[in-house]
């Protein structure tokens, strides 16, 4: 399964990154960092309406190369000036092409929260996305226990990071609640099989309360796609390929918000 070989390959990765910088200096460089609200982004996108997050990813296991041409901070800077509410920044190399250094000269360059978009399994990685600028982690509750879930969840606060925690299930759902997720996201792309289901964001959001944003995460591609969401009272959409294929972000923006 795909969740076990990027789980497998963060944890090469960490030794590797480990051995560059200890936990302890890692730390040292969080606290150096701004320090944010994270109910501020837990308010944001609980306010009426739909609210978009703009992906910026290179590469993915499903899709290989999506673009080959990849001006990170130019894509970053189209989406904070053309509406979106945050920005997910991929940092995970091995699968995905990413760097947590493109993240962190987006989140100094935007204004809108900036998401860490990795397969966090060590508060180490939390204090790596407060030490790069995050506003967000992703927390992917397929690969953490219960104990870990919680934990990182109150060490994201504790650091003032908002937390995203991904379900693809009903019992993942229960598993996020009852860790105290504040903002939950659905991935309608099944990582066993790489099928896009937008009826599973449908499905499951009645599981979900309404005073927990709810955001509905891939295969997103037009404004029907959009509007059938919204008639489910989404709150969030995140989108990732959709806009980093369209050649001008900004009209794709207008076009799948509607505006
Ligand atoms: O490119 P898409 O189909 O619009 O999908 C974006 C985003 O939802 C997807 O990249 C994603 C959702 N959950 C993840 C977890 C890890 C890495 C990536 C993801």
């Amino acid at each position: 399964m795909i969740l076990d070989d990027l789980v497998a390959a963060t944890t090469r990765r960490l030794e590797r990154e480990q051995q560059l910088e200890s936990l302890t200096d890692v730390k040292a460089r969080a606290a150096k960092a701004e320090t944010k609200n994270p109910q501020l982004v837990y308010d944001r996108f609980n306010a009426p309406g739909i609210h978009l997050i703009g992906e910026v990813k290179k590469a993915s296991p499903s899709k290989g190369l999506i673009a080959s041409d990849f001006p990170y901070l130019e894509i970053a800077r189209d989406y904070d000036q053309n509406g979106v509410s945050a920005i997910s920044v991929l940092t995970e190399p091995d699968y995905f092409k990413g760097n947590i250094h493109y993240l962190q000269e987006i989140a100094a360059a935007v204004s809108v929260p900036v998401l860490r978009k990795d397969f966090v399994i060590s508060d180490y990685m939390l204090y790596q996305a407060k030490a790069a600028g995050a506003s967000i982690v992703l927390l992917i509750v397929a690969i953490l226990t219960d104990e870990q879930l919680h934990e990182y969840l109150m060490l994201a606060h504790q650091l003032g990071l908002a937390a995203l925690v991904e379900a693809h299930d009903e019992n993942e759902i229960k598993r996020a609640l009852a860790a105290g997720a504040k903002m939950i996201g659905v991935n309608n792309r099944d990582l066993k099989t790489f099928t896009v289901s937008l009826d599973n964001s449908i499905r499951l959001r009645q599981l979900v309360p309404t005073d927990i944003a709810f955001i509905a995460e891939s295969g997103i591609h037009n404004r029907k796609d959009v509007q059938t969401l919204e008639a489910h009272h989404v709150n969030g959409i995140l989108i990732g390929e959709a806009l980093m294929t369209a050649p001008d972000k900004a009209d794709k923006i207008e076009q799948l918000l509607g505006v």
